[in-house]
């Protein structure tokens, strides 16, 4: 298929794919991971009536008359610390010496902080009275052992990977994400060890650009490597690409020219072609094929094309592997602040900074062209037939 809509483009992308399963993380790093499966609490947490307070762990009804002026004394029969258990049940004008955190006593019934007490050993004056169960911690008062603490579908924040610890999970499962390989090509190519810079050539950028901008999203395993322009070479580099990734992303050599030698590594490779060319700039060449179902994204080599396109198809397509909608791009309204003077025949992304619902563009549109792009956090969807822009104009943005 040649020169379809975006929107076909990444449902013919999504279409063919499934969700990869479950991986089981351990519970620190799985931040961010969204779970597969509720994970119920083994425990009831606390998992032991404790107290809220320094203080005292005594009975309500034995302190009912207790004031400053008129102090009830109560033997002090245990000191209790946190960690440690109580040896005694508490009787009847008994106190226990308790700390924060600490295991109340079988028969107390409250819990009077020191501060209203003369600290006495062993017996303590008491000053003020209490009712049953004031600064009481009851067993369970956070979760029941058997509740679900977090359903199938949570993305795991902060919080979740405390309350997970906090019951003693140590494991979960959650949506695996897809291991990605970048692929860059081009004989033209040189990397920054290469120095000085040979005639002719440039430094690449993309393929660190790519494997960082995966690495923003939370895809872990990522690797990359550079191929030149012998199709030979690099369907043989896909082939092993291939055997240890779910997904290969490439970059360059997918449009028209002598060497844009994707048209022919493909076919060695024993791939299937699913679509080349988009009705949308910059990215126009993008193909997409796919090698025993596993996906196959080939982006252009111009550095502004490669970054927008991977926005528009390989976010669907990280999503449809991990079943994780977090990766597409949100969409919003904004009005523009800034002209742009380019009528679109055809549907056009451009750079953009959005904020509060108004977004500005940068100096330096064209697709080769990457200097632009840093600080922005948006493209801006301009529809097939779109005029020159002035300041004000209401556009669509999708969100990076
Ligand atoms: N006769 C035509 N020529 C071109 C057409 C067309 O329709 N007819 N399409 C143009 C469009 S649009 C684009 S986009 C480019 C896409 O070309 P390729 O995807 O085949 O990419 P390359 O030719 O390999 O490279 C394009 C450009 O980007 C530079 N590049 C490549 N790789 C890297 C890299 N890793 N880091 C930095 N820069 C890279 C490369 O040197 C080229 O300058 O084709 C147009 N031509
Ligand atoms: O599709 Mo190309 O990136 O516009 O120059």
């Amino acid at each position: 298929m040649t020169g379809i809509e975006l929107e076909q483009a990444a449902a013919l992308i999504t279409g063919a794919l499934a969700p990869l399963g479950t991986q089981t993380l351990p519970v620190p790093d799985a931040l961010g991971y969204t779970l597969d499966a509720d994970v119920t609490a083994p425990l009831d947490q606390p998992p032991f009536d404790r107290s809220p307070l320094d203080g005292y762990a005594l009975r309500a009804a034995d302190i009912a008359s207790a004031s400053r002026e008129r102090p009830v004394r109560l033997r002090v029969v245990e000191t209790v610390y946190a960690g440690g258990v109580p040896l005694l049940p508490l009787t009847a004008g008994a106190a226990a010496r308790i700390m924060t955190g600490a295991m109340l006593p079988a028969g107390c019934d409250c819990v009077l902080r020191q501060e209203d007490t003369d600290q006495g050993d062993p017996v303590v004056s008491i000053y003020k009275p209490l009712r049953p169960y004031e600064n009481y911690v009851n067993l369970g008062e956070d979760y029941r052992s058997g509740t679900v603490l977090l359903p199938a579908g949570t993305r795991l924040d902060a919080a979740a990977v405390g309350l997970l610890s906090s019951a003693g999970v140590c494991q979960v499962p959650v949506r695996r994400r897809p291991r990605v390989f970048v692929l860059s090509t081009g004989d033209e190519v040189v990397y920054p060890h290469v120095h000085p810079l040979p005639p002719g050539k440039i430094y690449g950028s993309n393929l660190n650009l790519l494997l960082a901008r995966l690495s923003e999203l939370g895809i872990p395993e990522t690797g990359g490597e550079h191929a030149g322009d012998d199709p030979q070479a690099v369907a043989e580099a896909m082939e092993r690409l291939l055997g240890c990734c779910d997904a290969l992303i490439t970059t360059g050599g997918v449009s028209v020219g002598d060497k844009d030698i994707f048209h022919q590594a493909l076919p060695l490779l024993g791939a299937e072609t699913v679509f080349w060319r988009l009705n949308v700039k910059p990215g126009t060449p993008a193909l997409y094929s796919t090698r025993r179902g596993k996906p196959i994204l080939s982006l252009s080599g111009n550095p502004f094309a490669a970054a927008a396109t991977f926005e528009l198809l390989a976010r669907p397509m990280l999503c449809a592997l991990s079943g994780e909608e977090r990766l597409l791009p949100q969409r919003r309204s904004a009005r523009l602040d800034t002209a742009f003077s380019k009528a679109s025949p055809c549907r056009r992304f451009l750079r953009g900074r959005w904020q509060d619902g108004r977004v500005s563009l940068p100096e330096g549109h064209s697709s080769g062209q990457l200097a632009s792009l840093v600080g922005c956090n948006c493209l801006v969807d301009l529809p097939a037939g779109t005029g020159p822009l002035e300041p004000g104009r209401l556009v669509e943005v999708l969100l990076l």
